[in-house]
């Protein structure tokens, strides 16, 4: 396994997070438990704001992985926030996060929710559709409020990435189409909308891209249309918000580009871009979710049974699975993996790493080498910090996990384990079912 941030190997041969035995935080907390090295969250905020400097912005993509607590340190680091529904912004606010600092997406925002970011006034609304150009319009009207915008738009850009994470392309259910004309349509009617300011212009074009070509080009079609929207409308890019996308190593052959490279590839083309068709230079904006919050997770399940079908494979079945990591069952992602407290034993054993949920497709690792498993043992699977807990879900009526801020070795929980009380808390027996 691949030792990130403050991960070790202790002199007990275990692994340590932050200053502290896993062993000892999967005996004090309990497992399936979610772990995140603040010091490498932090860090990778660091070098986001550090590498585009302080004329952009670094929007941290809560949809990674947001609770109040995270909400603090992206805060503290400067970083501004996308939230992209209600309930994330309602998170933000919980926590104090600067309403101005954020950022607020969704293909189909509801008016609750629309009403929600004006009252409290957030940064930018990122406009998705003409539907909520309108709505939008009508409702920061009825708030008495002039609101600055960002339009969505589809740069048809294909990105080498599974197709469920692709999402610059023209067939997408987000953004509006350049190459269709409705693009300009958007930018005429968001102009002529008395209670919006259109500030700039957004896309996204996929998530978990090693590849740095298709985010250079994806600034160069955003820009040739914003040099086209100028000739046509008269209107000037102020903002250029390109979303983010930038990948992450989960197994030996993922090679991404570095955090600096990936700014200065954009930084660098945007000064071209701009250059070549004589428009200011817009301030950048880039939304990195999994790149800052993936690295810094790792979640720790301990090992129930152990399954060997002679000839055919050893199957593992840990704590956790699917419902705390659905993202092997849904995009065939791979992780790497390793026994927290058997850092130092040859891993020589191949196994088949299973969930506890009533679905053969709950695997979690198809193939990866342990020493030989036994019951008791701590499984620590790295690099789960994006897109595990926040799409994590309660099938089979599995309680979520608990989550961990670790550092300095100190450990608090900033998500409580949910009980089997939280499981029944909304269930409603309706009276006549009552003997
Ligand atoms: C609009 C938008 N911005 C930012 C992100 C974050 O992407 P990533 O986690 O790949 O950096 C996403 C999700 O892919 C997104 O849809
Ligand atoms: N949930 C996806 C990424 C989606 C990004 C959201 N726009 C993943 O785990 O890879």
């Amino acid at each position: 396994m691949h030792l990130r941030g403050t991960q070790r190997i202790n002199a007990a041969g275990e692994l340590e997070i932050g200053g502290i035995s896993a062993v000892a935080l999967a005996q004090k907390f309990g497992t399936p438990l979610y772990v995140v090295d603040e010091a490498l969250f932090r860090e990778n905020c660091r070098r986001y704001r550090e590498a585009f400097g302080p004329d952009n912005r670094v929007v941290y993509a809560g949809k990674a992985l947001l609770c109040t607590a995270i909400c603090r340190l992206v805060e503290e680091e400067g970083l501004y926030l996308d939230v992209s529904s209600g309930g994330e912004l309602y998170t933000a606010l919980a926590a104090g996060f600067p309403p101005g600092r954020i950022y607020f997406h969704g293909n189909n925002k509801a008016p609750d929710e629309i009403r929600q970011g004006l009252e409290a006034g957030v940064g930018r609304f990122v406009v998705d559709n003409l539907y909520e150009l309108t709505l939008l319009d009508r409702l920061a009207g009825d708030a008495g409020r002039r609101q600055e915008i960002l339009l969505r738009l589809t740069p048809g850009i294909e990105a080498h990435t599974h197709q469920y994470i692709r999402t610059g392309q023209i067939d997408s259910k987000f953004g509006l189409p350049i190459a269709t004309g409705q693009a300009l349509a958007g930018i005429r009617q968001a102009l002529e909308s008395p209670n919006l300011k259109l500030v700039g212009l957004h896309c996204h074009i996929g998530s978990q891209i090693f590849d740095l070509e298709p985010f250079r080009e994806a600034a160069r079609v955003m820009l040739g249309f914003a040099g086209e929207v100028r000739e046509a409308t008269g209107w000037v890019i102020e903002e250029l918000d390109l979303g983010g996308g930038l990948g992450i190593y989960y197994v030996s052959g993922d090679d991404p580009p570095a955090i600096e490279a990936y700014a200065a590839a954009i930084l660098e083309t945007v000064r071209e871009a701009v250059r070549e068709r004589g428009l200011p230079l817009p301030r950048v904006v880039v939304e990195p979710g999994r790149s800052i919050a993936g690295p810094a997770g790792i979640t720790l399940y301990t090992v129930g049974g152990v399954k060997e079908i002679p000839g055919v494979r050893l199957y593992v079945m840990v704590d956790g699975g699917m419902n705390d990591n659905i993202r092997p069952a849904l995009y065939q992602a791979r992780y790497e993996a390793a026994l927290a407290n058997r850092m130092r034993e040859e891993p020589a054993t191949p196994v088949t790493v299973a969930g506890k949920c009533c679905e053969s497709g709950d695997i979690l690792i198809h193939n990866v080498h342990l020493p030989y498993p036994v019951p008791g043992d701590i499984l620590a699977v790295p690099a789960t910090g994006a897109y595990n807990y926040a799409m994590s879900m309660n099938y089979n009526r599995l309680p979520r996990p608990a989550m961990v801020l670790v550092g300095d070795g100190r450990a608090e929980v900033i998500v409580a384990r949910e009980s089997f009380a939280d499981l029944t808390r909304n269930d409603r027996i309706p009276e006549r079912l009552w003997k």
